[in-house]
């Protein structure tokens, strides 16, 4: 049958001669040449090339840009986010915040290989915003081995991040009265972080298939265990369970003197149908609410 597909090489280059056509029963690839395409698989294709020819002076022209931009803010007093010679000097150890936070890693078993992957971007972007933080949290990454650890090893130099990275058990490192085991399910709910509570972050993307399994395994070793706030601030039209790097950066902001409500504002995502109580005495600790008491 005929085709009314156009071969790659004519439309992108019109005056490049033809190349022969290719015999029935062949596959263009068999040929040498590349395999006929439909005209938005062509579209797509032409709008990649554009952008790889591109891409660089894209990117030299945002750089620079982002240097007028910190040059100005100098200029006008505004500070920006820290440079990475200024966030030499904000490590873990010179840090005014003792509080530490732990990711458990401990879930390889649940999660198959995507979501692994997934799990440890989360991961790069909890340590990505401790480092960048004036004063960071004391970031734990625990039981990390088997496949979560050779998905980091694709990551050039994470030896030497400030972060402390083990593949001990969380609670085989910190005393048990410590440690406060985070999750949506908890029937507790968190009020303010303690300078000496170890909050564990379960390191697992699960898209909710194994629903309450950190609370259910916090309960079982006799664990203490929270939820965020979140219901004492907000309506949310959807589950309140969040991504592990979102938790991490709410800790991180009340933990620098936000309050929770300003931090879940900021970080917990739109799409979510977050929408604020208007119930003015929690932000007043003063005043006493029976909104939510049961
Ligand atoms: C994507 S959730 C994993 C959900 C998983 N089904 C579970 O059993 O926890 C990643 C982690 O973030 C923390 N987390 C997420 N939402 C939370 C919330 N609303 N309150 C407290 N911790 C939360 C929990 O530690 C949780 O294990």
């Amino acid at each position: 049958m005929e085709s009314n597909a156009l071969n790659i090489d004519e439309k992108l280059e019109p005056n490049l001669p033809k190349k022969p056509r290719i015999e029935e029963g062949c596959s263009a690839e068999e040929h040498g040449e590349k395999p006929s395409m439909s005209k938005s698989q062509l579209k797509k294709l032409k709008k990649k090339e554009y952008w790889e020819k591109n891409k660089r002076l894209k990117r030299a022209k945002e750089k620079a840009a982002a240097k007028e931009k910190r040059k100005a803010d100098r200029v006008n007093g505004v500070a920006g986010p820290p440079r990475r010679k200024e966030l030499k000097n904000n490590s873990m150890a010179s840090s005014k915040c003792k509080t530490s936070v732990v990711v458990d890693l401990s879930f390889d078993d649940k999660m198959d290989k995507r979501s692994i992957e997934k799990c440890v971007k989360q991961l790069l972007r909890t340590y990505s915003l401790n480092r960048r933080a004036e004063n960071p949290m004391q970031l734990y990454f625990t039981s990390l081995s088997g496949e979560s650890l050779s998905e980091m090893k694709k990551h050039q130099g994470y030896q030497n991040w400030d972060v402390k990275i083990t593949d001990t058990r969380y609670n085989e490192m910190f005393e048990k009265e410590k440690i406060v085991y985070l999750s949506s399910e908890s029937e507790n709910v968190l009020e303010k972080l303690e300078d000496d509570k170890v909050y564990v972050i379960g390191g697992l993307v699960d898209h909710n298939a194994h629903k309450g399994l950190c609370h259910n395994l916090a309960v079982q070793n006799g664990i203490n265990h929270a939820q965020l706030p979140i219901g004492e601030y907000l309506h949310m039209k959807s589950r309140k369970v969040l991504t592990i790097d979102h938790v991490f950066e709410i800790l991180l902001e009340v933990s620098a003197g936000a309050s929770w409500k300003d931090a879940f504002l900021k970080i917990i995502p739109k799409r979510k149908g977050v929408e604020e109580k208007n119930d003015i005495s929690k932000d007043n600790p003063d005043c006493v609410s029976n909104e939510d008491s049961s």
